[in-house]
């Protein structure tokens, strides 16, 4: 079972414009509407794919009156906490050549009680063997060691627990020893405050915070797919995808995957790379489709992955 945890979720709207000039009256080509925040795509991708999930998040208004029918019509099963704010609307504009501009609300306001009730519903049915994703930032009232109590209370279970969040909310957790995080390059770069151009500086970086005690870190590199690095291990993964079409929540797939990856590891055995290599055939999939839609099964034949560990190469990858 893996249970996603998503303190800010949101309804994702998703507008295709020819061409996106600030300042001026623009005519969308076409717009949708998605559930969204982090761990809500994870859950969302893990139910699409055939995966045990249920999504723990807070819910109130008319946006989260939406985001619940929404999940329902997509069979994911949840648990709320009633909020007496509005869920956030988070807006994503599309032009056709993939540029993606996001407009993320900073979303309600939580009590002490509803962070509280909100971690009580994650930590609910975990234990041995069980893996929590606590995703996506927190809002405002949410305290930053939120997810550092996440962690601390699923270890107390022999839970495991990954992490996919940015800013002090994501330090305080990467203090607290998380099983895996994923950030993509830029959230790893701000995480240890430098640069980082190659893959090889990349893997570095991974392999530092691998010796803090985090077993498995998950780079997510946008076009150049995905790095995974153990203590043991260094596995990178790339698939090529010719149109993309919308890289939101491309992230939140991949992690669903990887999780997917390494659960089936855990019953059927198999090797890091396959579970890397199922992350990133879910996130190249996810860019195949519009707004914030995640992969079906059919969606996976289409982008085959390759496995290159070579750490030498700078960024982005020659094709
Ligand atoms: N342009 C792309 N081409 C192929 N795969 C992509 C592309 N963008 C994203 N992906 C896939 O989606 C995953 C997550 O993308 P990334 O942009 O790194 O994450 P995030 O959405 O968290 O910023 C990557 O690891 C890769 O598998
Ligand atoms: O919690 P945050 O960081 O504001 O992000 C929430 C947004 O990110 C998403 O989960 C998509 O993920 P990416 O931005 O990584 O593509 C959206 O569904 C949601 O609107």
């Amino acid at each position: 079972m893996i249970t996603t945890l998503t303190p800010n979720p949101s309804v994702d709207r998703a507008i295709v414009v020819d061409d996106l000039r600030r300042g001026e009256v623009l005519r969308a080509s076409s717009s949708r509407v998605d559930a969204g925040g982090k761990g809500v795509n994870v859950s969302r991708a893990l139910a699409s794919m055939g995966g045990e999930t249920v999504v723990v998040l807070p819910s109130g208004g008319p946006e989260g009156a939406l985001l619940e029918t929404l999940l329902d019509g997509a069979d994911v099963p949840r648990r709320t906490v009633a909020i007496d704010g509005s869920v956030r609307m988070n807006i994503s504009v599309l032009e056709p050549d993939g540029t993606t501009t996001k407009l993320n609300e900073p979303g309600p306001r939580l009590s002490a009680a509803d962070a509280d009730a909100l971690l009580e519903a994650a930590l609910e049915g975990t234990g041995e063997g069980s893996w929590v994703a606590g995703c996506g930032s927190l809002p405002p009232g949410a305290p930053d060691d939120l997810y550092a109590r996440l962690i601390a209370r699923a270890r107390e279970r022999g839970a495991r627990v990954a992490i996919d969040s940015s800013g002090a909310p994501y330090v305080a957790a990467v203090a607290a020893g998380p099983t895996l995080i994923k950030p993509n390059r830029e959230e790893l770069a701000e995480l240890v405050g430098r640069e980082l151009d190659t893959l090889g500086a990349v893997i570095d970086c991974a392999r530092e915070l691998v010796a803090t005690g985090i077993e498995l870190v998950a780079v997510s590199l946008g076009r150049d797919g995905a790095v995974l690095v153990t203590a043991d291990e260094t596995v990178h993964a790339r698939a090529i995808v010719t149109d993309p079409v919308s890289t939101v929540g491309a992230g939140d797939c991949m992690l669903a995957g990887l999780l997917f990856g390494l659960s089936r590891r855990d019953t059927e055995g198999g090797s890091l790379a396959d579970a890397l290599a199922e992350g990133v055939a879910w996130g190249a999939a996810a860019v195949r489709l519009p707004g914030t839609e995640v992969p079906k099964p059919a969606d996976l034949d289409a982008v085959p992955v390759t496995v290159d560990p070579d750490p030498d190469r700078a960024m982005p990858l020659d094709d």
